[in-house]
């Protein structure tokens, strides 16, 4: 990402952010509204940048967005906001069925990841009466059923109990995938490979998380 800008209107968000991503796992951390969401958005182009570029292995996310898309998915905080299907199964086969992806294939995959979320069992159930850590697994399998090569999570943990906290880090800290994870969580990021401090819409720190989240935490205090 070059020279990035992002405003809301008459309010800049970010400033100068100018950095590659190049590790398996980055993780943002910064106080609240310093703009880490923002940020994380700017990876996947569900924020076009106000002026500068955003770069995804070579795709710019203004004008090559459905293969922007493709590779990097995204896992909000709330995972009611990413759950629209009825049933457990149905919600992680929307996705494929909207790529076109043939009903043997799509079963296959849906399978695949419900197994591996722990969520087979669940397979018929409503969505919406799961617990909250499980429709962040649901919302998780949704986004990896798609197949991206990188996946962007924006506070993950934050609406989950101490267990399901530790199962969801559990996941992250598994994937093959490159991921970028936003967290108050701090203890999240410990075998990180990156960690970037937000400050007032710039990088204040950026290394790894024994040098930046001390920073963080002595500047907080
Ligand atoms: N869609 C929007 N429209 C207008 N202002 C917005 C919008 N989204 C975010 N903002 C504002 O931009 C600033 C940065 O927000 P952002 O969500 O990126 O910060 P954050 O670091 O992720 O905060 P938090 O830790 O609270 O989630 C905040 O002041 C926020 O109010």
């Amino acid at each position: 990402m070059r020279e990035v800008a992002h405003d809301y209107g008459e309010r800049a968000v970010l400033r100068d952010v100018s950095l590659t991503l190049a590790e398996h796992r980055v993780g943002v951390v910064g106080a609240n509204g310093s703009g880490k969401s923002t940020f994380a958005r700017l990876l996947n182009g569900l924020v076009v940048p106000t002026s500068g570029t955003v770069l995804v292995d070579g795709l710019d996310t203004r004008t090559q967005l459905r293969e922007v898309r493709r590779r990097v998915g995204f896992v909000f905080q709330d995972p009611d906001a990413q759950i629209v299907h009825p049933t457990v199964a149905e919600d992680v086969e929307f996705g494929l069925t909207n790529l076109g992806v043939p009903p043997q294939e799509r079963a296959r995959r849906v399978e695949e990841v419900l197994v591996r979320y722990g969520l087979a069992g669940h397979r018929d159930h409503p969505a919406h009466l799961l617990s909250g850590g499980q429709k962040q697994l649901l919302a998780i399998a949704g986004v990896l059923v798609m197949g991206p090569q990188r996946v962007v999570f924006d506070e993950p943990t934050t609406l989950l109990d101490l267990a399901n906290t530790r199962r969801v880090a559990r996941v992250i800290d598994e994937l093959e995938h490159d991921v970028v994870v936003v967290t108050h969580q701090l203890d999240l990021l410990a075998g990180f490979d990156r960690v970037l401090v937000f400050d007032d819409g710039r990088v204040a720190a950026d290394g790894t998380p024994a040098e930046t989240v001390r920073w963080y935490v002595d500047r907080m205090s």
